[in-house]
């Protein structure tokens, strides 16, 4: 589904790669986890995908697409989800969610009618007409993800989905996620949540210094490492215990 071929990033004005020559294949199905620590490129990696920031050297094709000649058909097909909120804080969920959905050029009865399922599936639907505003962080969070997926999207993009939010809101996102999956959506997401990405995940890539570390089925990279019982420990096994703190 997703084919990635020596993709690098170098932002204007730094020393290093973000992403370095980064080759990685996803299949049509997977819950692909993006792991690594502060600074690793994970964003930077999502966003190129996502066709929110230009790659300096590589390609990529996501269903076939290649993203400089189908940027249209390509926008269609997938649905972004970022780490900040998109949306317009003086509207109600709905008016946002009308909003988004008319810029994928859906309308009408049918519009309302998915907007309002997801509501609910959400446990949103008795704040629909509520400002975002006067929402939580979590309500926020759930909101943002029924915005990006309304033109049912074969893949989704999302960069730490469940970052701020509580225990309720996150098990009803990971719960919906792992529905849309099953409905048949690519699922490629970043997060620092390791004990989530085990139990979700098809398969996690432990992203380092702007290269891939390691890559496989969270099960599998366990038993690969000594004396690791989560992934955690396969995590600073790969990536060190230093911090990454820079300014
Ligand atoms: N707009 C930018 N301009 C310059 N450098 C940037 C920019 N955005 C990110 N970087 C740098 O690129 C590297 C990778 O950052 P990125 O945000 O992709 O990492 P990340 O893995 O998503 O980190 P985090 O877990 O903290 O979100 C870091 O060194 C960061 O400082």
């Amino acid at each position: 589904m997703i084919q990635i071929n020596k993709l690098s990033k170098k932002y204007k004005g730094a020393d290093d790669f973000s992403v370095c020559d980064l080759d990685l294949a996803i299949d049509e199905g997977e819950i692909f986890g993006l792991l690594g620590p502060n600074g690793a490129g994970k964003t930077t990696l999502i966003s190129m995908l996502s066709s929110l920031l230009k790659p300096t050297s590589g390609h990529f094709t996501i269903d076939g697409l290649n993203y400089k000649e189908h940027k249209n058909q390509l926008k269609q097909l997938i649905g972004i989800v970022p780490q900040e909120y998109a949306l317009y804080p003086s509207l109600t969920a709905y008016e946002n969610l009308m909003y988004f959905g008319s810029m994928y050029g859906l309308k009408g009865q049918s519009l309302k009618n998915d907007i309002n399922a997801h509501l609910e599936t959400m446990g949103l639907s008795k704040f629909a007409h509520k400002k975002i505003k006067s929402f939580s962080g979590g309500m926020k969070r759930r909101i943002n993800l029924i915005s990006s997926i309304l033109h049912k999207p074969k893949v989704l993009f999302l960069d730490e989905p469940t970052v701020g939010v509580d225990v309720q809101s996150k098990n009803v996102i990971m719960a919906y996620l792992k529905e849309l999956n099953t409905l048949g959506t690519t699922i490629i997401y970043t997060s620092h949540h390791l004990n989530e990405a085990e139990q979700f995940c098809t398969r996690v890539g432990i992203i380092d210094h702007g290269t891939l570390v390691c890559i496989g089925k969270p099960k599998e990279l366990i038993a690969q490492e000594e004396n690791a019982e989560h992934l955690e420990e396969v995590f600073l096994a790969k990536t060190g215990k230093a911090l990454r703190d820079h300014a």
